[in-house]
């Protein structure tokens, strides 16, 4: 075992360290990756011995790793972990943690915080008693931050802490193999890339949906709801992308500056109404660790604007929700009908679960009749048992690039800020004009004023 590498997570216990997390670690290890080699310390509040958390990690490495799963494998991966009870809020406890990473030789640190985000700063209050937590790495979840305010206090609390480079701010929808794609389709294709603007697109819709609800997540999505979880950060990491300009060169700084630029653009609504609709499902409120009362929402969609030249006037819609009827993530591209009637030409670049691309078209139905019908291309990548095999999940490929000290696809401050000042102002606008979260059921596509907020501008989301 490597002793100058110690991967640290807070939050050991929840639903993103055995959904995503430990899967990862498994998938590295299965695939001979030997960056990840030292020590993985767990810290969860649970009375869990080292030995209980490896089995119960085991199952869930059987449930949700890309890789199959082989004993062989997951032992030389369970070694490594161990389980360190403490409870994170009690700044007491870090002199405990201290003694022990000093009894076992802990060095290299790498700290994760899969936790909510009001816990992050105390965290890094927590970190400032163990001695060489300074000068290791931090990979911090997102939302970062719960709001604007907050999010600009952790950062300066962060960075007093940690070297500013030494501090990955995670997204992992850029780890995700389609959203990496996203730029090639466009940019790699003059048959896209010479008509990707207000001109030739009637609107483009971005769309996470998720079948499962808040499970046992409530104690934390109670407290951010779908705007914070997933607009705030992966939709509009993905409309930047979509958007930007084609960036001035290969490197991904020069991607970033292209994405603020966007980000910068985005234009606020004056009437929320029309451009907003939130939703809570029902059944959300009697979930465990979700208030009685909870005004939180559980769906999302927007009806957004770029104010430039290429985009001036063209809806972008996005939208994410909980217990919908499917899960399903995809960016469809709806350009605008050569002749009024002619069906409208659809890209649709599919991100999860299935990963490929969608091209709808017109041709001449065959036989003498002189009538349109439609062509759908459907590319499927994921279907290849070897593209499988080759594409890395994307927390796989981001805690990779986190040992390698790769920055490049991590979200950086100024995006997070700008982010978080648009999302808090409409928020804001919102809850001013007294606009209700709409009631949905389990297993629909969300609330009915999502569909009309699209229908009385001519448009309808495409399925
Ligand atoms: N779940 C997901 O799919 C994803 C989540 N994220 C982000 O990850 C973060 C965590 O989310 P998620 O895992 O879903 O949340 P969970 O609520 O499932 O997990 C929170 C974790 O924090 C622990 N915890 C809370 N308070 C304390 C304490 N005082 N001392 C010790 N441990 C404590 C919990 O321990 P206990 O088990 O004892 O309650 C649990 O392990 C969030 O920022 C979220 O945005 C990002 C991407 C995906
Ligand atoms: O960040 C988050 O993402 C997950 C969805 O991730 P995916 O990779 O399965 O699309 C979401 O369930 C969670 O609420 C959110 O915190």
């Amino acid at each position: 075992m490597n002793k100058e590498q110690t991967f640290t997570i807070f939050g050991g216990t929840g639903d993103l360290t055995f959904r995503k997390l430990i899967p990862a670690f498994y998938n590295m290890a299965a695939a001979d990756n030997e960056q990840l080699n030292g020590q993985i310390v767990i810290i969860g509040r649970r009375d869990y011995t080292s030995e209980a958390y490896r089995k119960l990690a085991g199952e869930w490495v059987e449930k949700f790793a890309r890789l199959s799963y082989r004993e062989e494998f997951y032992k030389e991966l369970a070694e490594r972990i161990v389980y360190y009870r403490m409870d994170f809020t009690d700044e007491e406890e870090y002199k405990g943690l201290d003694e022990f990473y000093r009894a076992s030789g802990a060095g290299g640190h790498i700290f994760y915080f899969a936790v909510a985000p009001r816990f992050f700063g105390t965290i890094v209050k927590g970190l400032q008693k163990v001695e060489g937590a300074g000068s290791g790495k931090v990979v911090i979840e997102k939302p970062f931050g719960e709001n604007l305010e907050a999010a600009e206090e952790l950062n300066i609390m962060m960075e007093a802490f940690f070297q500013p480079d030494h501090i990955y701010r995670i997204d992992h929808y850029l780890g995700k193999e389609m959203v990496r794609n996203i730029q090639t389709i466009r940019f790699a294709n003059p048959i896209f890339s010479n008509i990707w603007d207000a001109e030739h697109i009637e609107c483009v819709q971005i769309s996470a949906l998720e079948e499962v609800g808040v499970e046992t997540r409530g104690g934390y999505y109670d407290h951010s709801g779908a705007l914070k979880d997933m607009m705030q950060n992966h939709l509009f990491q993905i409309i930047t992308i979509v958007a930007m300009e084609r960036p001035q060169g290969p490197g991904v700084e020069e991607m970033h500056q292209e994405q603020m630029k966007v980000l910068e653009t985005l234009a606020m609504p004056d009437d929320a109404a029309g451009s907003a609709v939130l939703g809570q499902y029902v059944g959300y409120r009697s979930e465990q660790a979700v208030a009685p009362h909870s005004a939180t929402e559980t769906y999302a969609a927007l009806r957004l604007f770029v104010e430039n030249d290429r985009w001036r006037g063209m809806p972008f819609y996005i939208r994410t929700g909980k217990k919908l009827m499917k899960r399903e993530m995809q960016v469809a591209i709806v350009f605008k009908s050569s002749v009024p009637g002619v069906p409208q030409n659809i890209l649709n670049i599919k991100i999860q679960p299935t990963e490929g691309v969608y091209l709808q078209f017109n041709i001449k139905r065959p036989g003498e009749l002189d009538e349109i019908i439609q062509a759908k291309m459907d590319f499927c990548q994921s279907c290849s048992y070897i593209n499988q095999m080759n594409t890395p999940e994307a927390y796989e490929r981001l805690l990779g690039a986190c040992i390698r000290g790769e920055r490049s696809w991590f979200s950086q401050w100024d995006q997070v800020e700008t982010s978080w000042k648009y999302v808090d102002a409409l928020r804001e606008r919102y809850v001013s004009q007294r606009l209700p979260v709409y009631a949905y059921e389990p297993g629909d596509t969300g609330p009915a004023e999502a569909d009309l907020m699209l229908e009385r501008y001519g448009h309808t989301w495409f399925d």
